[in-house]
């Protein structure tokens, strides 16, 4: 093995979308058929070459393993699957001869094909990002095909950078990964972790041979205290995964990263393998303050690498407070290096491109490419003292300090608002009362609804488009859309639903929207990040004190109330995922933050009862997101996120039927949470994972109106009507049909017109088969 010294700055990873979504659109091109793979290659390489340019341009070494090869099409736990052989069986056809899946196929296996369900996708640690669930056997086999890796590699080499390879780790892999369908009882993917190491060693080997000196095993998992396998199983897999990795003498040296929080009780056991260098998130955790003497003495041989720029919010932050940090790790260790917390994919490319953002909130941000050049001036100061950075420490606080006296940071009278609030404005009516007093919406059993959204056609993101360019004007925007209102509304009607929704196409994003509504805020132009796949989002900045200076849907819901006797839903988005999905201020606790908007949502609400909507939801999809990886911090993040959505609803009155919702995760560990938000009817993704949750919402003794998923809205395939007749015979098993509603897993904007009426037509049928007790027709 050669040894090389660890560069003194990098950065985990980069946004791999592109600076204007060039990833996303050669993707999407591709999948359309109007491009070929050849040509999604050379876009992409030439996507990895700008940015190698960039980072270099920013000051990372071309030559020093500085930079990563953090590149992905879709998801890097897919990518690490596909390197490692773990094809589900139901893809085995998409493998070659040679045991290589090509693009096509990669995107099969991303996507789904026929009656192929693609690999599930749930949430990436506490982020807005989802990979893909890896499905692992007792007999799935397991082999190396590290030719995409390598190719990267030799790519950026001959370009004239040395880059560092980045996968994820062994462990995290098998801890993310799930039991195939039809895996024994007890089967735990990590189970496997003897047959995945020899593989990963072999994937090392590869690099080293085409001249990598350092490969990043990205571990996040060894920060998680919230997985599905326990603490001690995933500590003993790392002392076991490691020791046997770095016994390799083909290899390069491996770099551990751990972003997302602190290290803590798994730290001795990654010290005490022989790891050459270990990445620390010192922005969510800590080293620990006393070590015991052995691990002290393995970091002491090791490159500790300080993540002191948050690579997942984009506040330019307190850089000399970051820099007392590196300087802390270096009485641990003669090696030390600075890095971002996290990988950089979390927030945009670069604050110099919003040309439209107050010149003065822009000081106190750093996007991906400023906390770069963060990273670069720490390294600096770690290579020629602190005086040779003192300008630019000197000028983040100077920004910090500007930051806080600013007007709108705090607004005396938002302030007073939340200062007022007693615990009564956190309770709604008793609810058998409620159910009594909405009994005049004379809902059938069984009710029928969706989740929000209908398809975001193109004519719908053009006609905004236009708006934005000045192309439309206010009015003829809003006519357009509430033609579009008309259609779903007639659409819903003549499919039979019983309650209705508008459809949302006002609205770019259900969290972009609002923020563009309320003081507090403000958006982006191109911070664009990815979500999953070719999905991006525009997170907002929420830099204030929040308020509503006036209405945000109520013209919206009403017009649509206004074209049908059926109750149509309000629909708002709920104060967690606003915060959750938004890029949000640090300078105070969140639940202060959360009931700023809480409050806005509930002068929200009032209007909408007003003015005559009967059923209002409030979404909570980002419910689970933000639960803290860590035990300790969950309660009192479960009491700020139940107290902020109860803040939202409860002035309700008893007939106004309190609707949330959510998806994108699974919610077994914070269904008790779900059920103190006390809403009256939780619709919540069930049929991507064949109603798991029904046994966990019939077992939590959850006593209100519950929906759980009954069409996989994250594929194209549409659900036969045997199909969802029996995922509801499933549900009706567990939940009385009083309590019970039907709908999809989640909204339909990323759907196609075809398959989104075949589907619900589908739903209507099969509910109609359940409700008079026969076996759906199939
Ligand atoms: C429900 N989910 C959401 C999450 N996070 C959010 N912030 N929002 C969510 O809805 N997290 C969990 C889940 C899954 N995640 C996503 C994330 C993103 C999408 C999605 O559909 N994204 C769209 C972009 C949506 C948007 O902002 N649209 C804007 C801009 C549209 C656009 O690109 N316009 C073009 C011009 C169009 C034209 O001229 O034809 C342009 O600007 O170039 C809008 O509608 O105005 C995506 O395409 O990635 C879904 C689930
Ligand atoms: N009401 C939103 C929720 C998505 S989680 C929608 O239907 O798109
Ligand atoms: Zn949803």
């Amino acid at each position: 093995m050669t040894t090389s010294e660890f560069p003194k700055g990098t950065i985990l990873g980069y946004p791999r979308i592109g600076r204007r979504r060039e990833l996303k659109r050669a993707v999407e091109a591709f999948w359309a058929g109007s491009i070929d793979a050849a040509e999604l290659e050379e876009r992409a390489a030439e996507l990895r070459a700008a940015t190698r340019e960039r980072l270099a341009g920013l000051g990372l070494g071309r030559a020093d393993s500085a930079i990563p090869e953090s590149f992905s099409f879709y998801d890097q736990v897919l990518d690490a699957a596909v390197a490692v052989g773990a094809v589900p069986a139901r893809f085995a056809r998409l493998v070659g001869d040679d045991g290589t899946v090509d693009l096509a196929g990669y995107f099969t296996i991303a996507r789904g094909e026929g009656d192929d369900a693609p690999l599930e996708m749930t949430k990436w640690f506490d982020s807005n990002y989802h990979y893909l669930v890896p499905e692992l056997a007792p007999d799935t086999a397991f082999s190396a095909h590290a030719d995409r890796l390598v190719a990267e590699f030799e790519e950026a080499k001959a370009a004239g950078f040395l880059t560092r390879p980045v996968l994820v780790g062994p462990v995290t892999f098998l801890a993310l990964a799930k039991a195939a369908d039809g895996a024994p009882e007890g089967f735990r993917p990590l189970d496997r972790l003897a047959d995945l190491v020899p593989v990963y060693a072999e994937l090392l080997a590869r690099l080293a041979a085409a001249g990598a000196l350092w490969v990043q095993l990205d571990e996040p998992a060894l920060v998680s205290e919230s997985l599905d396998v326990s603490r001690e199983r995933v500590i003993e897999a790392i002392g076991a995964a490691y020791d046997a990795l770095g016994a390799g003498s083909d290899r390069p040296s491996i770099f551990v990263a751990a972003p997302y929080g602190g290290l803590d009780d798994a730290l001795p056991a990654l010290a005490a393998t022989p790891v050459e260098a270990i990445g620390f998130d010192l922005v969510k955790g800590s080293v620990p303050a006393s070590l015991d003497p052995a691990t002290a003495e393995s970091l002491a041989g090791k490159t500790l690498v300080a993540g002191v720029v948050d690579g997942h919010n984009i506040w330019r932050g307190d850089l000399a407070a970051a820099f007392d940090r590196v300087e802390a790790l270096a009485n641990l260790s003669g090696s030390v290096a600075v890095s971002s917390s996290t990988s950089l994919f979390h927030v945009p490319h670069d604050v110099a491109d919003e040309t439209r953002l107050d010149g003065r909130l822009a000081g106190w941000l750093a996007f991906a490419d400023q906390k770069v050049a963060q990273v670069a001036t720490l390294a600096t100061g770690l290579v020629e003292g602190r005086s040779a950075i003192e300008p630019e420490l000197a000028a983040a606080t100077a920004s910090l300090a500007d930051r806080a006296l600013a007007p709108g940071v705090r607004v005396p009278g938002v302030r007073e608002r939340l200062e007022g609030l007693r615990g009564t404005d956190f309770s709604r009516d008793d609810y058998a009362a409620r159910v009594a007093a909405q009994e005049s919406l004379a809902l059938p059993e069984l009710p029928t609804t969706t989740i929000g959204s209908f398809p975001q056609t193109a004519d719908i993101r053009r006609a905004r488009a236009r708006l934005v360019k000045g192309e439309l004007t206010e009015a003829e925007y809003t006519a357009a859309m509430r033609e579009e209102i008309e259609r779903v509304i007639r659409l819903q009607e003549d499919l039979g639903l019983d309650v209705l929704v508008h459809g949302e196409p006002e609205r770019n994003d259900m969290v972009q929207y609002f923020a563009e509504l309320l003081d507090g805020f403000a958006v982006t132009e191109h911070g664009w990040v990815q979500s999953y796949g070719s999905r991006c989002t525009r997170p907002s900045i929420l830099w204030g004190d929040v308020s509503r200076p006036e209405p945000m849907t109520v013209s919206w819901s009403t017009y649509a109330q206004s074209l049908t006797p059926k109750p149509v839903k309000g629909m708002l988005t709920g104060p967690v995922t606003i915060l959750a999905w938004s890029f949000v201020r640090d300078d105070q606790p969140l639940g202060d933050t959360a009931r700023q908007v809480a409050l806005a949502l509930r002068d929200e609400i009032a209007d909408l009862e007003a003015s005559g909507i009967r059923i209002i939801q409030v979404d909570e999809p980002a419910l689970r997101e933000l639960l803290p990886l860590k035990l300790a911090d969950q309660r009192d993040y479960l009491d700020w996120s139940v107290g902020s959505f109860r803040l939202a609803t409860a002035a309700a009155a008893a007939a106004t039927q309190v609707h949330t919702h959510l998806c994108y995760s699974e919610f077994g560990v914070v269904i008790d949470a779900i059920r103190n938000l006390d809403a009256d009817v939780t619709s919540i993704e069930a049929a991507r994972s064949r109603m798991e949750v029904v046994d966990d919402v019939a077992a939590s003794g959850f006593d209100h109106g519950i929906g759980p998923g009954v069409y996989d809205i994250h594929s194209p395939r549409v659900p036969s009507v045997d199909e969802v007749w029996q995922l509801l015979e499933r549900a009706a098993a567990e939940i009385p049909a009083s309590r019970l509603w039907v709908n999809p897993d989640c909204g339909l904007k990323t759907r196609g017109y075809e398959e989104t009426v075949a589907s619900l037509e589908h739903i209507i049928e099969a509910t109609r088969a359940v409700r008079a007790g026969v076996p759906a027709a199939v």
